[in-house]
């Protein structure tokens, strides 16, 4: 069985050092003897210290919502792996939409970035999803294999089963409602069996593939009452304690039969 995840990211909305610590101990306090799920935070890249250091001893691991594509040089601004392993990450957010759309991440740098991730041992959490709503599914489908295939490149196919695959649709990221349940459901779906197709049936078995974009404690239920959808990665609906404590309790729910 697939240990269901709850990620959460704080994009950059949380951005000082006294807030951060606050905001991840409250988050910290909530989510005690909740184990069965497993639960991640990025917390806003700046602050990614003191929060690292206040989410110490607590049952949420934490990660870099970014890393440079390269392990260290003249590479000005970028922040190393070797870096975020230092202070404990062990997990590392890659290729969100908005490092896509506004900081014109490229395939090829998402794919330096997950080989680099899953070679030094940490959880790539790997971001992909269309642009646009696509009704036709064999549309959707070759969307999604293009940006999986890419992204994995020439990673060598045991690694690729400890990645988390984060679908998020772009069109449904920060708005009021997510995706309809049924489409995620036919989303997941076809996700994994490009995953099987490419990488075999063990591969496809193993990756815990969640959902993110205006996920909320209101459509938790419905998004992960499907057997594909491992979990969830929520944004602004999961920043108030009791709306996560909310969702992981949700996906407990759901997930652990
Ligand atoms: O990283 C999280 C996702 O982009 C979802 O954000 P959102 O729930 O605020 O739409």
């Amino acid at each position: 069985m697939r240990k269901p995840v709850v990620g959460i990211s704080y994009k950059t909305y949380v951005n000082t050092i006294d807030k951060a610590t606050e905001l991840v101990k409250a988050l910290a306090e909530v989510a005690k003897n909740e184990n069965e799920v497993e639960k991640f935070a990025f917390p806003s890249l700046g602050v990614l210290y003191p929060a690292a250091q206040a989410l110490k001893g607590s049952e949420i691991a934490f990660g870099a919502q970014n890393i440079s594509p390269y392990e260290n040089g003249a590479y000005t601004g970028e922040v190393s792996i070797e870096s975020i392993i230092d202070i404990g990450a062990t997990y590392v957010e890659i290729g969100h939409a908005e490092r896509q759309r506004i900081f014109h991440e490229t395939l090829d740098m998402i794919h330096l970035k997950t080989k680099l991730t899953l070679e030094k041992g940490l959880t790539p959490v790997l971001c992909i999803g269309e642009e646009e709503y696509l009704e036709n599914k064999l549309e959707r489908k070759q969307v999604l294999k293009e940006q999986i295939l890419t992204s994995f490149g020439e990673v060598d196919v045991k690694h690729i089963g400890r990645t988390i695959l984060a679908y998020e649709p772009v069109w449904a990221i920060g708005k009021t409602e997510a995706a309809d349940a049924a489409y995620v459901h036919q989303t997941h779906e076809l996700i994994r069996e490009i995953v099987k197709e490419a990488y075999y049936a063990e591969t496809a078995e193993a990756i815990r593939i969640i959902y993110g974009g205006s996920v909320s404690k209101d459509n938790v239920y419905e998004i992960t009452a499907h057997d594909d959808v491992d979990g969830v990665f929520i944004g602004r609906f999961g920043h108030d304690p009791a709306n996560y404590k909310q969702i992981l309790h949700t996906v407990k729910q759901v997930k652990i039969k």
